[in-house]
């Protein structure tokens, strides 16, 4: 679904990625992980063409996009959602415009169309339909989550790209959203990039995990299989003390879930 190849960027002197590829494949959770300052924002930024890297290709669905052109490059973006950090709302619109904006600003839909959209993604995220005309200041970090991913949901993308998108949530916030972005990953059919430090969610969500270090992607692989690779940041990152908790926790989830269903 997308490809990066030979992707470099530089700011001035700092090379922050030289000769980076990566695949992400159609329908799969992909979490991106590496230290801070490796280039995982960036990275996302590139490819959904809000930085114009140095050199490489990205192309998504066999487009490329850094060469197309406008009409052809806007018929792509729209099919991605973003879940920028912190949620990136507008203060001065309230939750339900928030969520339509995106509609007004790609497509021709009567205002009732748009506003049945937006109230069908802030049910689908979990929200009561009174939270839609509360203002952004007025919500919890769990809710600008959830109303930011609504935003990314309303042009009914094919691709969800989420930045740190449990950042700033205590672990039961965090855990629901998680469990609220399978959902909704598996019922829409989403392939989703996804940039985290949070290691209960690469165990939890990730199908396969890119590890960004040396300025490129050294390892994209199962949980599993990157958690025993041998590189001394990933054998920290996975295998510390946090590292091995959030495993054993997911251990704890699975045995929990096949007692329960008899699977
Ligand atoms: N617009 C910019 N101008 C100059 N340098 C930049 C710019 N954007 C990013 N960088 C640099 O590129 C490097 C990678 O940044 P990036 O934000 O992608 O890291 P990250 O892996 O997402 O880090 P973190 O985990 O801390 O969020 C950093 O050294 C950063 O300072």
């Amino acid at each position: 679904m997308i490809e990066v190849s030979a992707l470099r960027n530089q700011f001035g002197d700092h090379v922050v990625h030289q000769d980076l590829g990566l695949k992400v494949r159609k329908g799969e959770v992909l979490c991106v992980v590496g230290g801070s300052g490796s280039g995982k924002s960036v990275l996302m930024r590139s490819i959904i063409g809000l930085h114009r890297p140095s050199a490489g290709q990205v192309t998504i669905d066999g487009v490329d996009l850094l060469h197309a052109d406008d009409t052809t490059r806007q018929s792509i973006e729209r099919r991605m959602g973003v879940l920028f950090q912190k949620g990136a709302l507008y203060s001065s619109l309230n939750v339900l415009e928030n969520v339509m904006f995106p509609l007004k600003e790609y497509t021709d839909l009567s205002q009732d169309d748009m506003t049945e959209l937006a109230m069908s993604k802030l049910a689908l995220v979990g929200l009561q339909p009174q939270v839609a005309f509360n203002s952004v200041q007025s919500l919890s970090g769990g809710m600008i989550k959830r109303v930011a991913l609504a935003r990314a949901l309303v042009l009914e993308p094919e691709l969800l790209f989420l930045d740190e998108p449990t950042a700033g949530l205590d672990p039961v916030g965090a855990d629901d959203f998680d469990e609220l972005l399978l959902t909704v990953q598996q019922a829409l059919g989403l392939t989703v990039f996804l940039v985290t430090h949070d290691l209960d969610s690469l165990h939890k969500i990730s199908d396969r995990i890119a590890v960004l270090a040396q300025k490129k992607v050294l390892v994209v692989d199962t949980p599993q299989r990157v958690a025993e690779y041998d590189d001394p940041w990933i054998q920290d990152y996975f295998n510390g003390p946090r590292g091995r908790a959030a495993q054993a926790t997911q251990r704890e989830h699975i045995t929990e879930r096949g007692e329960g269903n008899g699977n």
